[in-house]
């Protein structure tokens, strides 16, 4: 503040030749007590006061006298730029009560007199207090201050907020009834005329740092305050700070620890940290990498990548000093925000770990094929315990079946009629502990005109004749348990487009009812034909054949597995002697090895049926060479060039061949049912084919029965 604001503008201007009268008039009329006497151009000659005024009334100076010889002309003027303090000092030493003010040039601008400065110091004073007031107020800090008699006079917000009590219910209360936490240390300094050390304070609501301050007036101490400063926050961040040191030292040994090389990248793209193993595949120096932009420095990392794309990559191959690594990169996130980016490099042994990988990957296999093998055998060993078998293909289809009985899907076997096909589906559904029966369809043996109707049942009153209350299916009856479709390939194309439809849907209608049922049975298929040819032909739905292939066993035929026939031999002589009431003991070598000499197309069926009948023959404890059937007891039969294994699928036939193959079948069948009088089941059993698949071809040969029940009547 400088004078030209602490200054009278309005001054009593006057000329050297003005009167005692005229002056008293003007003084009156401005209620002043100094006028100016300026000469023409604004300039000072000098001033005339009130108490000059009255000295000249007291010498009787008649009111015309002019003032010219009572001025004062050795007047102290101020430029107006002057600071007030500064003029304060100049007025106090002059020792006048009035200064002049003038500007650059010396004409005057106005008077200051000492009750000017007074207001004026007033004015900036209230100023101050009023700053320091909202200063206060405003602190974050709380501040009390107290007065000599210990009585609190300045309590501010943020203090009224540490304390939790009202600003206006503390003032002039004793300090140490109402804050007994922080009036030691205020007293202290109060009475010790000096500032107390620091102390930190627990309040109800906060930790504080408290100072202590005397406060001094005119050298003497008047009073004490108190500075409070709120810790809880600091003492946060130093908490978190103690935990982010541990935390990245952590971090930091963790990374030395870790067997492959390192990076991290900060938000600019720089390295912030790498481990020992990273500097050790490029080697380089920590302190040559941290701080550096990794795109200059280690662009192969291709860091910056990741860090605009925000995206991981996993498995980015490189080659790197001559060395074959495999990157990994990362963003790094931190409350939703990506603050870097991570590369993990895979540098060390990598042709070892690939061998260790497969290693590891053939053990899993080895593993499950071992653990189906044991629960198998230990746990519940004995369904699949009836196949007889020491072959290592008909091991692991063994295990296989094992393996799928415990699920759900659909399980299609195929293999030669006698394979063992129904022996695997039994096992399956024993296994598989399904609750409901097992329940055998051949869709072979049943005639067209029946399937539906044996499959799906009947309501009552569907049709002339049908039994009363209806009838269940063979899909009702294998609810909860296993439905075995053999012959599955034979099975008509309508009926495959509603066994389909139920298989899809896991409901079907009975034959004239209005209500659908839902059932949950297990289907196993099994066919000795090859599915594929009879979709080619168009007599197999390809869309049923992916429905039911789901699980595919394939058994081989007993021709390819003849390691089989000593232990089936044993295993089929012990049965037939249960069923038989026989004590055989099993058959000899030399009868074993006319077996081995066999081609078997009838498979296991075949040998069964072999050895029941020489067991019926056979009058000692051992079946010999004698027993067995003509073709395989003399020698030219045995001698007979045994046929080559037919391949899993044979090569499309020419229609002649299949002509000639299907005469040669014709003829066969016809001969055995003659030879037989007509007795399918001994045809059958003659030609090592089962029932139905004789009834099957009976059919499809249209060959005439009856003759043949005539000829065994011409012949006794
Ligand atoms: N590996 C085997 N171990 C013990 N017995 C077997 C084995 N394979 C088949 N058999 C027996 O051979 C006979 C024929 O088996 P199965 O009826 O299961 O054959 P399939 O392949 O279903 O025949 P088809 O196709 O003619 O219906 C059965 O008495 C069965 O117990």
């Amino acid at each position: 503040m400088n004078m030209s604001s602490c200054m009278t503008k309005e001054f009593v201007a006057l000329q050297a030749d003005c009167t005692l009268g005229y002056v008293l008039t003007q003084f009156l009329a401005h209620r002043q007590d100094v006028g100016c006497v300026l000469y023409e151009d604004g300039t000072l000659e000098g001033i005339i006061t009130k108490y000059q005024l009255y000295r000249m009334i007291l010498k009787n100076c008649p009111l015309d006298t002019p003032i010219t010889p009572y001025l004062y002309r050795d007047v102290t003027t101020v430029p107006f730029h002057y600071p007030v303090t500064e003029a304060r000092k100049i007025l106090l030493s002059a020792k006048v009560a009035h200064a002049v003010i003038v500007d650059d040039v010396g004409k005057v601008l106005g008077v200051s007199t000492k009750s000017d400065l007074i207001q004026s110091f007033l004015q900036r004073e209230r100023r101050l207090i009023n700053q320091m007031t909202a200063l206060i107020e405003n602190l974050e800090d709380g501040v009390i201050g107290i007065d000599h008699m210990h009585h609190i006079h300045t309590f501010n917000s943020a203090a009224a907020a540490m304390f939790q009590i009202n600003s206006d219910t503390v003032m002039e209360e004793h300090i140490q009834t109402l804050l007994p936490m922080i009036s030691d240390g205020m007293i202290h300094a109060l009475e010790n005329e000096a500032p107390r050390e620091p102390q930190k304070v627990q309040l109800p609501s906060a930790v504080v740092m408290a100072s202590y301050t005397p406060i001094s007036f005119r050298e003497k101490v008047i009073g004490a305050i108190a500075v409070l400063r709120d810790l809880t926050a600091y003492e946060k961040v130093a908490r978190e700070l103690e935990t982010t040191k541990r935390l990245e030292g952590m971090l930091e040994s963790a990374l030395e620890m870790a067997y492959d090389g390192i990076a991290i990248i900060d938000e600019q793209g720089c390295f912030q940290m790498v481990n020992d193993a990273l500097l050790e595949l490029y080697g380089i120096s920590r302190e040559e990498l941290l701080g550096t932009p990794a795109s200059q420095r280690l662009p192969e990392l291709n860091l910056e990548d990741t860090l605009r794309t925000g995206k991981e990559l996993v498995g980015d191959i490189q080659v790197i000093r001559g060395i074959k690594c495999v990157i990994t990169r990362m963003p790094i996130i931190v409350q939703n925000k990506q603050v870097g980016a991570i590369a993990k490099v895979i540098f060390r042994q990598l042709p070892h770990m690939k061998d260790l990988f497969s290693r590891m990957e053939n053990l899993e296999h080895e593993l499950t094929y071992y653990r189906g093998e044991y629960m198998r055998s230990h746990v519940q060993g004995t369904a699949f315990d009836h196949v007889i078998t020491r072959n290592s293909a008909m091991e692991a289809i063994k295990n296989q079946a094992y393996l799928s009985a415990q699920g759900s899907s659909t399980v299609l076997i195929t293999g030669e009629s006698g394979t063992g096909k129904e022996l695997f589906a039994q096992a399956i559904h024993e296994i598989s502990g399904r609750p409901g029966r097992f329940v055998k369809v051949n869709c072979a043996a049943i005639p067209e005109e029946l399937l539906e109707s044996e499959f799906f049942g009947y309501a009552d009153g569907a049709f002339t004749g049908a039994r009363k209350g209806g009838k269940p299916g063979k899909f009702e009856l294998a609810d909860g348990g296993t439905l075995f479709l053999d012959e599955i390939g034979d099975m008509p194309l309508a009926l495959q487009a509603k066994l389909l439809r139920v298989l899809q849907e896991k409901s079907f209608d009975r034959i004239g009812d209005t209500v659908s049922r839902t059932v949950d049975v297990r289907i196993v298929a099994a066919t000795n034909k090859h599915l594929e040819d009879l979709i080619a032909e168009r007599k197999f739905r390809e869309d049923l054949y992916y429905r039911i292939h789901v699980i595919h066993l394939a058994i081989p035929p007993l021709r390819e597995r003849k390691e089989d026939l000593p232990l089936l031999c044993s295993h089929l002589v012990q049965k037939l002697n249960k069923i038989l009431g026989k004590q055989v003991q099993g058959v000899t070598p030399s009868t074993l090895e006319r077996l081995q000499q066999h081609h078997w197309p009838g498979n296991v069926r075949e040998l069964e049926n072999v050895l029941e009948r020489a067991m019926n023959l056979n009058a000692g404890d051992w079946i010999v060479p004698e027993a067995l059937p003509a073709f395989l007891a003399n020698a030219e039969s045995h001698s007979l060039p045994v046929p080559p294994p037919l391949p899993a699928k044979l090569p499309a036939l020419t229609h002649s061949k299949r002509d000639v193959i299907a005469a040669a079948e014709r003829d066969l069948i016809v001969a055995a049912l003659s030879e037989c009088g007509g007795n399918r089941s001994l045809a059958a059993e003659r030609l090592a084919i089962s029932r139905s698949t004789l009834y099957q071809k009976i059919k499809k040969y249209q060959i005439e029965e009856r003759s043949f029940f005539e000829s065994k009547s011409q012949h006794p």
